[in-house]
């Protein structure tokens, strides 16, 4: 027979596609009512007209129907700005401390931080975030990325998403694409407009993208860093002093020297350096020919530099034919490449977990 308790039970599986958490929990259901195995319930959504209305349904009638549901009627309302308000507020509650402090930035938290850092411009650092986050969320991870390439933002056109983040107030709920929660610059600006900030502005930006942002409960935030030292590199390591750096280079001499100052600099900061990401390190032809494009050898001098190591190396290959991602296939050759440093970048954290 159905209960209150049985179908409260059912409906704590579906989601709500954008906030990522139960609809029981965050209390959209309400009034049930049961005639033998007829089901109706007003489901109350945040806005008036949310997009993804349809979803929900079709998520509640799937679980209701799995307990034995003959039919199902739902009507739909929307919150009140008082309910709007407490949900804001429980969700914010989540993220910030009391302090205004990023919850995420607290040394138990749990999130890894990753930054992914290049000397030059173009030599694949987005590549590397976007695929190792796609990697990491393929193996089981809660993964968020931080597009904090503030000028040259491209995290959403190369994860091919046209969504924007929702906005409840002034907290943002972060785009999904591929299972990784996204967040960049590239959602506030119109037409791709180019950004336009300097000094202040910019030292607050990162903190604001952590504070502002509803990440939910995840285990990696990957930042997508613009090449170089500038000004953003220096305010993600006075805000994230934890952060862990991968360093991306080309095995082409300029482009491995200038990517020792990104390097050095992680050292300044006291970032500790995961390792050195080669790029671009050869083309493989049809017939299984290596042909070394940019030379050999960069990559492993920089780490020799670094005192730390390649931890992969990426050929030269198109992402999958005609979607326009950037995103490689799980099963091709660079596609295992990501699935194989994802495992070693798992494997240290769990064993960091477990030391301490
Ligand atoms: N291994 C690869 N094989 C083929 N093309 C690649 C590879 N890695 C990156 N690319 C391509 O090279 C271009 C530059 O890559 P990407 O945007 O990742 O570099 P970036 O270092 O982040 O650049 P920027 O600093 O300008 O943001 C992109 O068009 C990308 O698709």
């Amino acid at each position: 027979m159905l209960t209150n308790e049985i179908i409260l039970n059912a409906l704590k599986k579906v989601d709500d596609p954008e906030l990522h958490q139960n609809i029981v929990a965050l209390n959209m259901v309400r009034n049930i009512q049961i005639e033998g195995t007829h089901i109706s319930l007003d489901v109350i959504l945040t806005i008036q007209g949310c997009p993804l209305k349809a979803k929900i349904q079709q998520d509640i009638e799937h679980a209701l129907e799995n307990i034995g549901a003959s039919s199902i009627s739902i009507k739909f309302g929307a919150m009140t700005a008082d309910e709007r308000r407490n949900l804001i507020s429980a969700l914010k509650s989540q993220n910030v401390t009391d302090q205004g402090m990023p919850k995420m930035l607290l040394p138990n938290s749990g999130v890894e931080f990753i930054a992914v850092t290049s000397g030059k411009g173009g030599v694949g650092k987005s590549t590397v975030t976007i695929n190792l986050a796609v990697a990491l969320a393929r193996l089981g991870r809660k993964v968020g990325i931080l597009d904090a390439d503030i000028y040259g933002f491209s995290i959403p056109a190369m994860m091919k998403t046209t969504q924007k983040p929702t906005m409840l107030d002034q907290t943002a709920i972060p785009v999904v694409s591929e299972g990784v929660k996204i967040m960049s610059m590239g959602f506030f600006t119109k037409d791709n407009q180019p950004v336009m900030w300097r000094g202040p502005l910019l030292n607050k930006w990162i903190r604001n993208f952590l504070v502002n942002t509803h990440w939910g409960d995840i285990d990696y935030l990957l930042l997508d860093l613009p090449p170089g030292t500038g000004d953003v590199a220096i305010d993600v390591a006075a805000t994230i002093p934890q952060a862990q750096e991968i360093i991306v280079t080309t095995p082409h001499n300029v482009a491995s020297h200038v990517a020792l100052r990104a390097g050095l600099m992680a050292h300044h900061t006291k970032h500790t350096i995961l390792g050195v990401v080669e790029n671009m390190a050869y083309f493989e032809n049809a017939e299984g020919e290596k042909h070394y494009l940019f030379g050999q050898g960069g990559a492993e001098k920089l780490a020799n530099e670094l005192y730390t190591n390649v931890i992969a190396r990426i050929p030269f290959a198109r992402p999958e034919e005609n979607t326009g991602s950037s995103v490689y296939d799980e099963f091709s050759i660079v596609g295992e490449v990501f699935t194989h440093l994802a495992e070693v970048i798992i494997y240290q954290k769990d064993n960091k977990l477990v030391r301490s």
